[in-house]
């Protein structure tokens, strides 16, 4: 597979936070998530790779060019969505967007049109008066409708009601359909990645803890059940537990093992919080 955007050694830090060399890979024809506890380090990495922060240190590379040499054709080819998307509160819609369209060489009247009024828009409506969800959708629209070939977005879910995030998932698929693009974004949805992402990135205090391919890393762990009596024989093979008078719940990447020397526990698939529990208890 072939790499669209490439990150490497990025640093930036703010008092006692530090991005600690960051390096990662986003493939072409995959959709990327980017996972971590709050402070973590998600927006910090994405607003340090899109320089709207000042990053210390760091390569970025987007289909084998690095980006500072020509960063306007970056910005072309790429759409983005942020969490607090920077509008002018006191314009409409139509306003904003004739200033943002004609930045980009590819913009698309009739497919922004069209997400407009997917997204029950109007080009009356004023954006300060926007509800949060409602200005994630207009941001939305933005970064679909310029042919861009990577979408970087930084918790685009949040504050979208459970009908648009399906919808969100759905577009996010119709959009990787047309071939050889990427989708990068954040989330604490981590049900919208289990049906949307290919890969998942996972960033803890600045580090990246993994980069795996999602059902790789679906495959390797499980969850175990048993009664209490095989805890201090399971508890070696497993990354962590929590017990009551009832019984104990851990994760494992030896479930074959346990399995075979303990019958009578219950083993059943993780999720992805699972898993990134397992990561940074
Ligand atoms: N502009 C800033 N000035 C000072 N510290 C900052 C700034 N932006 C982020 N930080 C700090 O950097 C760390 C990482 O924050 P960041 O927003 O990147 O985390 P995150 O993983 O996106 O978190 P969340 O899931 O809560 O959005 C936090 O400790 C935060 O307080």
């Amino acid at each position: 597979m072939a790499s669209i955007l490439e990150v490497s050694g990025l640093r930036k830090s703010y008092g006692n936070f530090e991005l600690n060399d960051i390096s990662f890979t986003i493939q072409e024809d995959c959709i990327t998530g980017f996972i971590g506890a709050n402070g973590a380090g998600k927006s910090t990495t994405i607003y340090s790779l899109l320089n709207l922060v000042r990053r210390e240190a760091g390569t970025i590379t987007f289909r084998g060019k690095d980006i500072s040499a020509d960063e306007r054709l970056f910005k072309d080819k790429i759409g983005v969505v942020f969490d607090s998307s920077s509008f002018y509160d006191e314009l409409t819609i139509q306003e904003m967007t004739s200033l943002i369209a004609p930045s980009y060489s590819e913009w698309n009247q009739r497919a922004y049109q069209e997400y407009l009024d997917m997204f029950s828009l109007q080009k009356e409506h004023i954006i300060g008066m926007l509800s949060k969800g409602m200005k994630m959708k207009y941001a939305l629209a933005l970064a679909l409708s310029h042919n861009a070939e990577l979408l970087i977005m930084d918790e685009p879910t949040s504050g979208l009601d459970p009908f648009m995030r399906k919808q969100f998932i759905r577009i996010l698929k119709t959009y990787m359909e047309a071939g050889s693009r990427a989708v990068f974004y954040s989330t604490h949805n981590t049900t919208d990645l289990d049906q949307s992402a290919d890969m998942l990135i996972m960033i803890h205090a600045g580090t990246i803890l993994f980069e795996e391919n999602k059902d790789a890393l679906l495959e390797k762990f499980r969850i175990v059940k048993g009664d209490v009596k095989l805890l201090p024989d399971i508890q070696p093979f497993m990354l962590n537990f929590d017990k009551s008078n009832y019984g104990f719940t851990g994760i494992t990447d030896k479930a074959e093992k346990i399995k075979a020397a303990y019958p009578e526990v219950l083993i059943e698939r993780a999720a992805i919080e699972d898993i990134m529990l397992a990561y940074i208890k």
